[in-house]
């Protein structure tokens, strides 16, 4: 029996490339509507009525527009906006976090994908927090760098055409959408001053969370913080500081729905970083959105990835 998946917003960026993880699955139905409807909310009501699971990969506005139009129907829905990430109604869809969550969204009417930035970012602090590293109350910095297909499709025609300069910081009045989403499910108390980047290449991403060492804070207890909590997780790969080497390369991991997580630094200075990469179109968005549906049809959760 193949599951019916529907894709609104199929022909954006992350629309079709969840539909390109999906098109060769034999267990998957992809429920279609012409590109020229795909406003048309008729259309989409009867797309979203035939669905065991919509993937909504639409700006917020008409992710919520979505969520009206199937208020009375029975269809799970998997969001990829930031419209409800910290909604209660909602469940997290990041299923490495805990395994509560993983079965929250296993069992979920309702998932919300996390945010690319954030997803790093969380990645990193959450479990330092659990494991008495970083005390909720901590002052943190996040420093951040993503391909350019995360700006949507104003930003992809600037670096298409050569406007758009070879890498460029913003979110410099400190509002980025991430951010309360990274303090809700991190529980950080005071707001990190949080500082993304764009850089010339169209995928790919690199979040870096600077720490200063202490006697109980080492590389070594880092790492192992880390290491235990994704310990058997199959889209975690652990860098220990010593295979580190002098680079961390944000396009490492594009067309993967990888997350590396390492840790490096200087116990003799005193100073470190943790870090994530990912593909902000795959751990960050399309692979996540795949990821989170196969664990709600109860399919291998790596099927198609
Ligand atoms: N790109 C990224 O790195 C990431 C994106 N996301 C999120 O995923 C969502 C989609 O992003 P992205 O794929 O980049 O965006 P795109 O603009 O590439 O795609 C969005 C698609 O939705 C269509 N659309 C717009 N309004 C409606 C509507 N009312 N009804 C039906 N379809 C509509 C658009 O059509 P048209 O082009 O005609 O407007 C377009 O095809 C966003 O919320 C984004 O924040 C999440 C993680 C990462
Ligand atoms: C490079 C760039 O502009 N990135 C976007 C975030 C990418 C994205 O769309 O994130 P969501 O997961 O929240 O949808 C931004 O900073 O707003």
């Amino acid at each position: 029996m193949a599951f019916n998946i529907f894709i609104d917003g199929e022909v954006g960026t992350t629309g079709l490339q969840i539909r390109e993880r999906l098109a060769t699955r034999e267990d998957i139905n992809l429920i279609q509507i012409a590109a020229e409807r795909r406003k048309d909310a008729d259309a989409r009501r009867e797309a979203f009525s035939q669905a065991d699971i919509a993937i909504l990969c639409l700006p917020d506005a008409a992710a919520r527009e979505a969520v009206e139009l199937t208020q009375d129907l029975d269809v799970r829905l998997i969001d990829a906006s930031s419209a409800h990430r910290v909604h209660g109604d909602w469940v997290y869809g990041f299923p490495e976090l805990s395994s509560e969550m993983r079965d929250q969204i296993a069992d979920a009417q309702l998932v919300s994908n996390p945010g690319c930035y954030a997803t790093g970012a969380i990645a990193l602090i959450a479990p330092l927090i659990e494991a008495g590293l970083i005390d909720e109350e901590e002052l943190v910095a996040i420093n951040a760098v993503s391909g350019y297909t995360g700006g949507g499709k104003a930003l992809i025609a600037e670096y298409e055409d050569g406007s758009a300069p070879a890498h460029f910081f913003y979110g410099l009045t400190q509002a980025h959408k991430h951010i309360p989403e990274i303090m809700a499910h991190t529980g950080l108390a005071t707001q990190p001053v949080f500082s993304p980047s764009v850089g010339s290449f169209a995928q790919g991403m690199v979040v870096q969370l600077p720490l200063h060492l202490d006697e109980e804070r080492n590389l070594r207890s880092l790492f192992e913080a880390l290491a235990d909590h994704y310990d058997g997780q199959k889209f975690v790969q652990m860098i220990a500081p010593d295979q580190v080497g002098s680079r961390i390369v944000p396009t490492a991991l594009n067309g993967t729905n990888m997350l590396q997580i390492g840790v490096c630094g200087s116990e003799e200075n005193g100073c470190a970083t943790a870090f994530a990469v990912l593909d902000n179109l795959g751990k960050g968005a399309s692979g996540a959105a795949v990821q989170n549906m196969n664990i709600m049809l109860d399919a291998d959760e790596a099927e198609g990835l």
